[in-house]
């Protein structure tokens, strides 16, 4: 079994158990109570459209290929500071067994600013999501390699309905055109692999042809520098999903800024 399947059994048990625990009516009306949700992939228009990066800042503890990226952990702090320093939109790891994220960190997070934020969590079940919109998030994630096309169908309509804005992740041309059967035109490409945790910026350069205009498309994971961002925009890419490089900082405002700032 290889890891991205191995999260995906874990996940299922997860939300099982979650499920048994709260009713149906319940989370409906939890999301109901919800602020409205903060438009994701708008907010990452508008900062191309204003010429600069559009930035989704990763709040990150840890992963399982690099263990613990942050021992001071602070959701709240670290969600004004990508504010402060430009990022578009916030991602937080909800996962916990393999990167240490929880619920509440995604709450603190959202509630210590004004951007969308993204639920990073693997989605096997439609229900996920309305349990994301509960807890406030405003975008999901859709893993295509985890899913069946009549899965991320069911997830991204329930996505829709409630408001929200999917971004559906790939990693090769035939995840692509799966992920163009769907409604969003939200997609990331996804430079690290899932199955086995290697890092290839080729992955996007390949992909970023074949998307349509009009698409959103951003690229994701093993970003560090400038440079590296620079060299994707040579190649058409301009939004862009980093987290690990950022939270290794000591001043992550700062970091944020020389990243995507005006050069
Ligand atoms: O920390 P990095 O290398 O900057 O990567 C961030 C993000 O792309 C990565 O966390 C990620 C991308 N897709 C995922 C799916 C699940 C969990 C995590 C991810």
């Amino acid at each position: 079994m290889n890891k991205l399947d191995e999260i995906c059994a874990t996940k299922r048990e997860e939300v099982a158990a979650r499920k048994a625990a709260i009713s149906l009516a319940d989370l409906e009306s939890r999301a109901a109570a919800q602020t409205p949700p903060r438009g994701f992939r708008r907010a990452l228009d508008a900062k191309v459209a204003a010429g600069g990066y559009g930035l989704i800042a990763e709040v990150k503890k840890a992963s399982p290929s690099k263990g613990l990226i942050r021992a001071d952990f602070d959701p709240p702090a670290h969600a004004r500071a990508y504010e402060a320093g430009g990022a578009a939109c916030l991602s937080v790891l909800t996962d916990a067994p393999y990167f240490q994220g929880h619920e509440d960190y995604l709450v603190a997070a959202r509630a210590a600013c004004t951007l969308p934020v993204l639920r990073k969590d693997f989605m096997v079940d439609p229900w996920q999501i309305l349990e994301s919109r509960a807890i406030g998030a405003d975008a999901i994630l859709i893993i295509v390699s985890a899913l069946s096309d009549q899965q991320m169908c069911e997830i991204e309509d329930v996505a829709i309905g409630l408001g929200m804005d999917a971004l559906v992740e790939v990693h090769d041309a035939h995840e692509l055109e799966r992920a163009l059967a769907l409604r969003s035109r939200l997609i990331g490409v996804n430079n690290r692999n899932l199955k086995d945790f290697t890092v290839d910026f080729a992955r996007t350069y390949e992909l970023v042809g074949s998307a349509p205009q009009g698409c959103t498309f951003v690229a994701e994971s093993g970003l560090t520098t400038r440079a590296d961002l620079d060299d994707m925009a040579e190649h058409g890419v301009r939004c862009f999903l980093v987290g690990e490089s950022l939270m290794r900082q000591a001043d992550v405002e700062s970091a944020t800024r020389a990243l995507i700032g005006a050069a």
